[in-house]
């Protein structure tokens, strides 16, 4: 009989190619997505070898870092120059190295654009059980749907893109089990906020992990992608949901899936893909969803979470003296003191959007409850910035940008917008935003910028309100 396998060993295993005697193994990639920070180098390596793309029909490049979310083009369809020359740059490089190497290129102007990992879900380009790699530390999101997918570095896109293969060693593996049901106003993003706090920034470092549950089997595919986008922000090499009745109806008929024939064997296969009974982890942690609050961060770090109701913690409450000190440090750049009820902190910004929560579900939990309400006039600033241009279109069938740009924020185009300073859209130094994104570090939204992570219902319940809101308090 064959050894029970996790679901991490079993994609592993359907994917080495070769294993050398100290444990690195050749391993091939189904999937590469690229975008345009951590690829004009890489192509140019592939120039100056004289080599070519080895699968460009396994690549899809999108831009969504650099781009503005405001009109990208003119009436006439023209570009809108770029501000930024280093921008614009990287841009034209994505734009011209797809075409010269084959790849396909959903560009600024075309309706599917947006941020790779809400796209490649999105058109069925990452599948279950698929290996997925792009130069981009939240790649693990793709595991939502079951599929291992991680962060490379420049050099490896190189790598990847001239051989569709990957030198790598084996991670542990570690069983992260949420159970139970979680209280109302508690969304995937508050999981994976509460699991960032338990296991800690450096927590998964060496692991790939495995979600499961019944609160995320209970989880909509949006949600899974939301807790696996963060699996980097507990330190993890890969973070994966097992593939389900939710993942097969979520990829049926998208426009890169499996079709036909394919469709029926893919689906067999699918339906392999679960740890089986019997099979170990290297390391399990049990999380009762009882114990999930609305979630909210207070530092510069993603593991310093707090749930809405609590304080703002006192560095010398942590055991760890390194903790006690960057505590202290985090304190000083987010102007806050010890003691101080998370309820209590005014916010002049709203960011709802990234590739944590910038899918039509998070869309309608925002709009849910900002309908028929207004920003409190301390809000500076609030954008919503859809994950894709499909995403943008489905929540303006619904109505959802009205609601948006009646409650006083703003509506934008596709991309990362402000979940990182490389585009236009930034907070300003020393003010504060309620954000939806996954990174709360030093000058993330902009230099001096103090970022509070939070999930979308959250994010407009302080946009509502002005302050960190416990958003049951506006759904009861
Ligand atoms: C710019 C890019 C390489 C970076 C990443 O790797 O994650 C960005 O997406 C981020 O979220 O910090
Ligand atoms: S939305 Fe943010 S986290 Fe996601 S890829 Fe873009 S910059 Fe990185």
């Amino acid at each position: 009989m064959n050894q029970p396998r996790t679901l991490y060993q079993k994609i592993w295993d359907a994917h080495v190619v070769s294993a050398r005697d100290d444990g690195t193994c050749l391993i091939f990639i189904d999937r590469h997505l690229v975008h345009e920070v951590t690829s004009p180098q890489a192509f140019e390596g592939l120039r100056a070898a004289g080599r070519t793309v080895r699968r460009p029909d396994l690549t899809l490049a999108v831009p969504d870092h650099n781009l503005p979310t405001t009109a990208r083009r003119d009436a006439s369809g023209a570009r809108i120059p770029i501000a930024d020359p280093e921008s614009a740059q990287q841009l034209e490089a994505l734009e011209a190295n797809a075409p010269a190497f084959g790849i396909r290129y959903i560009g600024d102007a075309d309706r599917e654009q947006g941020i790779v990992h809400v796209v490649g879900p999105e058109q069925g380009f990452s599948l279950p059980g698929t290996t997925i790699v792009c130069g981009d530390s939240h790649t693990a999101c793709h595991g939502g749907l079951g599929a291992l997918a991680f962060g490379i570095g420049t050099s490896e896109v190189e790598h990847v893109l001239a051989t569709q293969t990957l030198q790598l060693k084996q991670s542990k593996s570690m069983e992260v089990r949420v159970e139970g049901e979680v209280g109302p106003g508690v969304t995937a993003k508050d999981i994976v906020l509460h699991i960032t706090g338990v296991l800690g920034a450096a927590g998964g470092t060496g692991y790939v992990i495995e979600y499961t549950g019944s609160a995320i089997r209970a989880l909509s595919i949006e949600g899974r992608l939301t807790v696996s986008n963060m699996a980097i922000e507990h330190g993890a090499r890969a973070g994966l949901c097992a593939p389900d009745e939710k993942t097969i109806a979520y990829l049926k008929g998208r426009p890169m899936a499996p079709k036909g024939a394919d469709w029926d064997a893919a689906v067999a296969y699918w339906q392999t893909l679960k740890t089986d009974p019997g099979a170990t982890y290297d390391k399990v942690v049990v999380i009762d969803a009882a114990d999930i609050a609305p979630s909210v961060t207070w530092g510069t770090s993603p593991e310093d979470v707090v749930p809405i109701t609590g304080t703002v913690p006192d560095p010398a409450s942590f055991a760890d003296p390194s903790k006690q000190e960057a505590a202290a440090k985090s304190l000083v750049y987010m102007g806050l003191e010890p003691g101080t009820p998370l309820r209590e902190v005014e916010v002049q910004n709203i960011f709802i959007g990234s590739c944590t929560n910038s899918r039509i579900e998070d869309l309608r939990a925002a709009a849910a409850v900002l309908k028929g309400r207004k920003k409190a006039a301390n809000i500076r600033w609030g954008i919503v910035v859809p994950g894709s241009g499909l995403v943008k279109a489905q929540a303006e069938a619904e109505g959802l940008d009205r609601i948006f740009i009646d409650a006083g924020l703003e509506w934008r185009e596709p991309g990362c917008s402000a979940c990182l300073g490389m585009n236009p859209d930034k907070v300003p130094a020393g003010e504060r935003c309620a954000s939806t994104s996954n990174r709360n570090f030093v000058g993330r939204q902009g230099p001096g910028a103090r970022t509070h992570l939070v999930s979308p219902a959250m994010a407009a319940a302080a946009a509502v309100t002005g302050k960190l809101t416990d958003v049951r308090e506006l759904i009861a």
